[in-house]
């Protein structure tokens, strides 16, 4: 019988660590990488660069099926190189008005449904990590572990600012910590696929964990359903 690739999901607000812990957890596992936000970003991304409308589902559910995206693997230590039709955008769509963007396509009944396919690719032997908002509850409602990830917001608003100020002068703690509080309210408030933990999630709160603490406590629960029986073992 055909071997189905184990999952482990990693959901949660922006800026609770999802990302960071995510692609360090698939490489000390020898496991794929699915970065689901960066699909919302890089459809909204697609939007404004072909004038379309955040506003218009059809015409973005459009967009969402043939959107031209590669995941190239990590060459530096954790980052995925993103490409869109062709363009690195890999940094682009790391800054705060993307993110805006990507959770109002992302509230878009038919743009979660053109990318639900896409998302389910990425399930490959040896396993899956998989962050975003709703990969427990509702892509990979079977995934084998599921953490929810969780900080203060002002933690999450810091952590921001440390990551986008020295590309961004622009921004300022206060207007993070609002951006931050509208996306929580969006992605949280939205009809489908709202944030929420899955009931078998297990919640953790990084605020005052380091990245390497919320590592080690996703490996511990790894460990204790081991789930690298097939894959030999940590890297
Ligand atoms: N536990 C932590 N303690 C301190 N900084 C953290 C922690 N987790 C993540 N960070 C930092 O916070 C920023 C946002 O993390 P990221 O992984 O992008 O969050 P998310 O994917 O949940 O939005 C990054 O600069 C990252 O290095
Ligand atoms: N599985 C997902 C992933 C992201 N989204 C939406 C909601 C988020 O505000 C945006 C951007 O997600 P992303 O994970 O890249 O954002 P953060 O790194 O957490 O700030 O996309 C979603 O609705 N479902």
């Amino acid at each position: 019988m055909k071997r189905v690739a184990p999952v482990i999901t990693i959901d949660g607000p922006s800026g609770s660590g999802k990302g960071t812990v995510a692609s360090l957890l698939s490489m000390r596992l020898g496991w794929n990488l699915l970065d689901s936000g960066a699909l919302y970003r890089l459809l909204a991304l697609a939007a404004s660069n072909h004038g379309i409308d955040l506003a218009n589902e059809e015409l973005l559910r459009v967009l969402a099926t043939h959107l031209d995206v590669q995941f190239l693997p990590a060459e530096a230590e954790y980052s995925q190189r993103i490409m869109l039709e062709g363009e690195d955008v890999t940094n682009v769509i790391r800054s705060e008005y993307v993110g805006a963007g990507a959770s109002q396509v992302a509230a878009w009944p038919a743009v979660r449904s053109a990318l639900l396919l896409r998302q389910h690719a990425f399930r490959q032997l040896p396993g899956l990590v998989a962050d975003g908002r709703d990969m427990g509850t509702v892509v990979f409602p079977d995934a084998s572990l599921k953490i929810f990830l969780t900080a203060s917001a002002e933690e999450r608003a810091r952590r921001r600012f440390l990551q986008l100020k020295e590309s961004d002068s622009d921004v300022t703690l206060g207007s993070l910590l609002d951006d931050i509080r509208k996306r929580d309210a969006r992605d949280t408030q939205r009809t489908v696929a709202p944030l929420k933990p899955a009931v078998d999630a297990i919640q953790l709160d990084s605020t005052v964990l380091s990245i390497e603490q919320v590592l080690g406590r996703i490996l511990e629960e790894v460990a204790i359903r081991d789930l690298l029986k097939h894959s030999g073992g940590l890297k």
